[in-house]
């Protein structure tokens, strides 16, 4: 074989020598901005090289707590390092406005790699040129004239609730209601989302315990950073659990739908005819916009994982707070019957009637916001907050829990109190100081459905039962968040049928 000519081989070596200086020097000029930007930002004290990722090693109730001292220590926006990572923590409303507005800051990042297991590349975990394209397909699918349509869906779902389920446990004070409360909101997000009958209220499925089991494992992993990497993770129980969960939801939201696809799907305009997500989807796949079936089924999973056990803990808290105000669920229960009497089933100009029982809904949602940290990444461009500038690849926390509890945005915060949403007091408030379902342009999809199902379902509720809450004040209510937040000593509620 020929010998390589001395000069190409020093050509080579120059030649990597300088591509391995250049990308030196541009990292050391990325790294001085990062700390001469975040530097300006409180710091939590942490280990050199680790930073704080340690001290985020426990449980989800003991990790929760450490955040919450945090916040209150160096809030309302801080900074922490996990490893390299840099992470800050963002509370102020003026910031959050900023960051949720950006269109640098629409990438969910890192930790969000994680929540793929479960949901695919759905849009709550897509990649921003992907979502894009699918929020401005699925975005219009959630317009009134459509969430009219599952008005009836809303109702069939809640009465089977209210007249079977609670009427079987009444009086009872051993009940784990939550379980239930995720089978009511499943039941109603399968037949909305794909028209199946999942009937997970009066036959137990193990979807609710295996979507547990999916979002325990995956904020337990978003928070440990030795199970970050794959090669480690896939060896733990906790890789087979969750595969397992997985499987499980995915036969669940099985293509049986999906692999008969309709022909031809019109917009019909007679209320009778009932129509699905699915089909809203299906019928722009036939105007041009193609899902795949993997796509599809990432989006049903979505809309189960992001919609059952939201609404199931807002469904909770909000009774837990009506059994603790008695005074208040008297003028709520009052409202319902004049609006919508006893036995009716509500239409949409009642539910828009019942401000009461939607301001109790938002004073809920202020004081347990489900979601009570959620993530994004500044990609491309650097960001002005109020103060400082975050440089691209700061990954950002987004604490909804902090600034709807915090005194500066609240007075007086764990006071129950459903006059804050008055139209004139609210108006007076900066709009980021509440965003139980996110702010900006990467906002939850289900808003408009959330309110409408649960209005509808806590009004049938409260009609027929009187709620009771063993908890004498909010104080005594501890929390953990597995991904989203519960009381660790489950919710203390019970009910007495109305004469
Ligand atoms: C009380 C009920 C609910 C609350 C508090 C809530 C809250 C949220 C929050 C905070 C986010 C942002 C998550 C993040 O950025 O990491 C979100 C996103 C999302 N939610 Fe909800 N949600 C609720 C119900 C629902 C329902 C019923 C559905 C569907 C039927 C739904 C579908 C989604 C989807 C698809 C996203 C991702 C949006 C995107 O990235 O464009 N949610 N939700």
């Amino acid at each position: 074989m020929d010998q390589i000519p001395s000069t190409v081989v020093y050509f080579l070596l120059i030649s990597v020598v300088i591509a391995g200086c250049t990308w030196f020097f541009q990292y050391m000029s990325i790294k001085r901005r990062h700390l001469q930007l975040l530097g300006k930002i409180t710091k939590v004290p942490g280990l050199p090289i680790i930073g704080n990722a340690l001290s985020l090693f426990g449980t989800t109730s003991e990790i929760f707590d450490l955040f919450v001292k945090y916040f209150f220590e160096y809030g309302p926006n801080f900074l922490l390092w996990f490893g390299n990572i840099p992470v800050v923590i963002i509370g102020k409303p003026e910031d959050l406005e900023r960051t949720m507005q950006s269109q640098s800051c629409l990438s969910k990042g890192y930790f969000y790699e994680f929540t793929k297991l479960v949901v695919g590349e759905g849009l709550f975990s897509a990649p921003v040129h992907k979502w894009r394209k699918t929020r401005k397909i699925i975005q219009p699918t959630f317009n009134s004239k459509i969430l009219n349509y599952f008005l009836p869906i809303f109702a069939e779902t809640s009465g089977i609730f209210v007249n079977e389920i609670l009427l079987r446990y009444v009086n009872r004070k051993d009940i784990d209601w939550f379980p239930l409360f995720s089978s009511v909101h499943l039941d109603t997000i399968s037949q909305t989302a794909m028209g199946m009958n999942t009937d997970a209220q009066r036959r137990k499925t193990n979807f609710v315990d295996h979507l547990n089991t999916a979002l325990r494992i995956t904020f337990f992993r978003m928070t440990n950073v030795f199970l970050h990497p794959d090669i480690i993770f896939k060896f733990t129980r906790f890789s087979a659990e969750v595969n397992t969960a997985v499987k499980f939801m995915k036969k669940f939201t099985n293509e049986r739908d999906l692999e008969n696809r309709p022909d031809d799907l019109s917009f019909g305009d007679e209320p009778s005819k009932r129509k699905v997500f699915l089909e809203f989807l299906l019928e722009l796949d036939h105007k041009g916009n193609k899902f795949t079936d993997q796509e599809l089924i990432d989006e049903v999973m979505t809309f189960f994982v992001g919609g059952t056990d939201t609404s199931a803990v807002t469904s909770c808290f909000f009774l837990s707070m009506m059994g603790m105000h008695q005074d208040i669920q008297q003028r709520v229960f009052e409202e319902i019957l004049e609006v919508i009497g006893p036995e009716k089933s509500a239409d949409v100009e009642d539910l828009t009637k019942l401000q009461l029982l939607e301001r109790c809904l938002k004073e809920t949602l202020r004081i347990f916001p489900p979601a009570p940290f959620i993530a994004r990444e500044v990609k491309d461009k650097e960001v002005k907050l109020t103060d400082y500038v975050l440089p691209v690849g700061t990954v950002l926390l987004f604490s909804i829990f902090y600034t709807h509890r915090c005194p500066d945005y609240w007075e007086n915060p764990l006071k129950f109190d459903p006059d804050r949403f008055l139209p004139e007091v609210f108006s007076k408030k900066h709009p980021y100081s509440f965003i139980p379902f996110s702010g900006g342009l990467r906002n939850c999809v289900g808003i408009r459905y959330s309110y409408m199902n649960l209005k509808n379902l806590l009004s049938m509720i409260l009609r027929k039962y009187k709620v009771y809450c063993d908890y004498k004040s909010i104080e005594e209510i501890e929390l953990e968040n597995c991904i989203v937040v519960k009381p660790i000593h489950g919710f203390k509620i019970h009910f007495e049928e109305r004469r």
